[in-house]
């Protein structure tokens, strides 16, 4: 199985990738989406995350009050680190239950849209690793342009908080440049698609499902062939 590694800095264009991804048939596991489900009221994100941020950060219903807890951490380097450390293992565990299931059902290629997989260390067990780069005007503008209630502050902040995407370019197997228009990044996606379906190495292909049965499979019926001839050899004695 090809583990692709998609990441970049916050409204670089990820999830925009993604979606090209997904209408090419490729799926993908989006480490936002697993984020939000760890933290949802009564699971055990949630219970960590209320014994040390206190009921300040919940909304009448129970559930975290996202936007809030936000302010706290992307202003709080330290509480932003605990955040990720009480965090982090729920993570983990739900991303690698995605994947699992992904790969029961056969997928050969899939995509990890992780925006903190660097920082998480999450890069060594994906290849390759694309990184969406926009210029730090453009994601500024788009981050507000999106987030329509983030404050100017806010949206600093939260590209502060994760690692230059400058840092992350030099860490990547593919860049893909998104300063330029939709159109732009479509073209350059179709080159990127082609370079992450070519066909799966030796390595990649005994990762994959119809790797693990040929590998069954194979010492099957290797097995049965030896039992056979070891029966005749003794019938014949
Ligand atoms: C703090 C939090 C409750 C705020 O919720 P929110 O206001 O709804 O914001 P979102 O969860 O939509 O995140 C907004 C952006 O901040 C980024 N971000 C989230 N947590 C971050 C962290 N701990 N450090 C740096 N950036 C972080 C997200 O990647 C996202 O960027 P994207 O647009 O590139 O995907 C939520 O982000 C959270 O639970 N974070 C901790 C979990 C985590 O590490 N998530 C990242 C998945 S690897
Ligand atoms: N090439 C582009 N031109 C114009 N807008 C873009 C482009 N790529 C992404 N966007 C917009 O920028 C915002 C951030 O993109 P998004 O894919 O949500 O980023 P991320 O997932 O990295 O946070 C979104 O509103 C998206 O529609």
């Amino acid at each position: 199985m090809r583990i692709v590694g998609l990441t970049g800095g916050i409204a670089s264009g990820k999830s925009t990738v993604s979606n090209l991804f997904k209408s090419h048939g490729v799926p993908v596991v989006d480490a936002d989406v697993v984020a939000r489900e760890v933290l949802r009221k009564g699971s055990g994100g949630w219970k960590k995350v209320v014994a040390a941020f206190g009921d300040e950060i919940l909304l009448e219903n129970g559930e975290v009050n996202r936007p809030r807890l936000g302010q706290i951490v992307f202003s709080d380097p330290d509480k932003r680190q605990f955040l990720n450390l009480l965090l982090a293992p729920y993570i983990a565990r739900g991303i690698f239950w995605e994947v699992l299931k992904l790969w029961v059902k056969g997928y050969k290629v899939i995509v990890l849209d992780v925006p903190l997989l660097f920082e998480a260390k999450m890069d060594k067990f994906t290849k390759p690793v694309i990184v969406v780069w926009v210029d730090p005007e453009t994601q500024i503008q788009r981050l507000l342009a999106r987030d329509k209630s983030a404050e100017e502050e806010d949206a600093r902040n939260r590209i502060n908080a994760q690692m230059p995407l400058d840092v992350k370019r030099g860490k990547a197997d593919i860049v893909i440049d998104n300063t330029g228009s939709l159109d732009d990044l479509s073209r350059h996606f179709q080159k990127v698609y082609v370079e992450v379906s070519k066909p799966l190495t030796w390595g990649e292909f005994w990762r994959s499902r119809q790797g693990v049965f040929t590998i069954l499979a194979s010492v099957t019926s290797g097995v049965v062939l030896f039992i056979k001839a070891f029966d005749n050899h003794t019938n014949t004695l």
